[in-house]
């Protein structure tokens, strides 16, 4: 292809130009003739396809014009001289796009396609009422990008290469659009307010390289995420849904929260804070879910808290026979829920919520569970194929020290820090409390200010904890003593009916 196409077209051009003209001055029937046999003609030396993609089809938008528009957008803009550009309120980019009227070439497996971007003028008609011109002929602009390739690359056009374009075109759009944070709103204002999920723009700064962990189970956890996220044959090669539950578990400050914002950067993901509580029952819960995008993540926070959701499964096993799911179905249940004004989001709702049917429409999304007592959870909420990953955010040891230090305070050494090491070996602080002591409280404040700071909230913390310790030994010996205490008098007493 390249010029020798550029060549062919233009002159095919000129040559069809000069007919069209001719055609004009012939009479109908002959014209006919000469048109299907110039058709003919046509097909049979000019060995060229031409696909042409719309903007708009049957008054819709074109999802495919779109996608083209990005992917030649990204090789345009180091291959074409004239180029548009545009910024939309949901992108954090700029769009660069082909200008009217110019064509590029595109090569892919080694093979030529050329592109060429048009636009024309339309006459239409206005159905607006309000100008009180219903019915007007107005001018309206229509864009089309048109592809022309050989016919020996039919197949692989429709085959392969069609599809690299959408693919390319929408992970494109897909990394520069603005992330957002949905909320769930109350089912009263599902309908008159546009959606069952409000949101803002997600701009948390958090990532793995600020997140304070160990390193290694930091390094496991992205390893699965670059996993999953490059898992769509393996995931449609096993036949399991494309998604992956995550239990974040730890005390409260640990990072739990940082991790699912660090996270949903990493993966370039929406984000679905899921408030169970405002959920009203098993039918609102499912079609929230419905309600979600791919590429997504489903945040339960504090699930202990949010719905009596522990044990109730046992307990119910205990008292029928029935499954789960089928309890689920129980009007009894129902009815008593009703009676109560709680929320009806059962344990079972929320196991379908994760794993059933509907939860594979709509694929790549990562769900997670937070909660500060996992021992509070029904085991069955959180097996493994539910929540693929559990994951403790513990106290801050060293090596997450070091990674605060270098945040908060841009140092990778110093004389205290073998101090501190030891200090929280022996003592349970949060990386949220240690994270506030590396804060420069003054503009004065230097690292080795911070780190002062630092110790004596840990040493404060360690007597704090020494004390606490001393008050339950001496509360058990009190309790020990008042058995014993009782213990004799009781053998006393036996002593004395004998
Ligand atoms: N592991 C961590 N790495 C970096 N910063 C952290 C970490 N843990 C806590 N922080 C800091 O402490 C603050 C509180 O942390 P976060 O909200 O993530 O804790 P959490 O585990 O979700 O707590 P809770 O259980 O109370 O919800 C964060 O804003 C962050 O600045
Ligand atoms: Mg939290």
């Amino acid at each position: 292809m390249g010029e020798t196409f550029g060549e062919q077209f233009s002159r095919l051009a000129g040559l069809m130009f000069i007919c069209g003209t001719i055609q004009q001055l012939v009479p109908t029937k002959l014209r006919h003739y000469v048109e299907k046999l110039w058709a003919n003609l046509v097909n049979y030396f000019y060995p060229y396809v031409h696909i042409t993609f719309h903007e708009y089809t049957r008054g819709m938008h074109n999802e495919a014009y779109s996608c083209i528009r990005t992917y030649l957008g990204s090789k345009s803009s180091k291959k074409a001289t004239r180029l548009t550009a545009e910024k939309s309120v949901d992108s954090m980019s700029l769009a660069i796009s082909l200008d009217e009227g110019q064509e590029i070439i595109d090569e892919f497996n080694g093979v030529q396609f050329q592109w060429q971007a048009y636009k024309e003028m339309i006459e239409g008609t206005s159905s607006s009422s309000r100008s009180g011109r219903s019915g007007a002929s107005i001018p309206l602009e229509k864009s089309f990008y048109v592809l022309v390739f050989h016919k020996t690359y039919r197949e692989m056009v429709t085959g392969t290469y069609l599809e690299h374009v959408m693919e390319e075109g929408k992970a494109i759009q897909l990394s520069n659009r603005k992330r957002k944070l949905y909320t769930n709103k109350n089912s009263d204002n599902w309908y008159w307010n546009g959606g069952k999920w409000s949101h803002i723009n997600f701009t948390h700064p958090a990532t793995f390289d600020t997140l304070a962990m160990d390193p290694k189970k930091k390094q496991e956890i992205i390893n699965d995420l670059t996993a999953f996220r490059k898992g769509k044959d393996y995931y449609a090669k096993i036949g399991k849904a494309w998604k992956r539950g995550y239990l974040l578990h730890g005390p409260p400050g640990t990072g739990k929260s940082t991790m699912i914002a660090a996270i949903a950067n990493f993966l370039e993901y929406d984000i679905y804070d899921l408030e169970l509580t405002s959920v009203e029952n098993n039918a609102e819960l499912k079609q929230l879910l419905i309600d979600t995008r791919s590429k997504s993540v489903i945040v339960i926070e504090d699930i202990d808290c949010s719905l009596d959701l522990t044990g109730k499964r046992n307990k119910k096993t205990e008292s029928s026979e029935k499954s789960e799911e089928e309890k689920d179905s129980n009007s009894g249940q129902d009815e008593e829920d009703k009676n109560t004004n709680k929320s009806k989001v059962t344990l079972s709702g929320l196991l379908n919520f994760i794993d059933g049917i509907w939860s594979a429409c709509g694929q790549e999304r990562i769900i997670i569970f937070t909660t500060n007592h996992v021992d509070k959870l029904d085991p069955a909420l959180i097996r493994r194929g539910r929540m693929d990953m559990h994951i403790e955010m513990s106290y801050c040891k060293f090596e997450a020290f070091k990674v605060l230090a270098k945040n908060y305070l841009d140092i990778d050494s110093h004389h205290l820090f073998e101090e501190i090491r030891q200090l929280l070996e022996e003592t349970n602080v949060s990386p949220c409390d240690v994270a506030e002591n590396l804060m420069p409280k003054t503009d004065s404040s230097d690292a080795e200010h911070c780190l002062m700071d630092l110790i004596q909230a840990i040493k404060a913390a360690k007597e704090k904890e020494r004390l606490k310790g001393d008050k339950e030994v001496k509360a058990a010996n009190k309790f020990k003593a008042n058995l014993l205490k009782r213990f004799t008098s009781i053998k006393k007493s036996a002593k004395v009916m004998k």
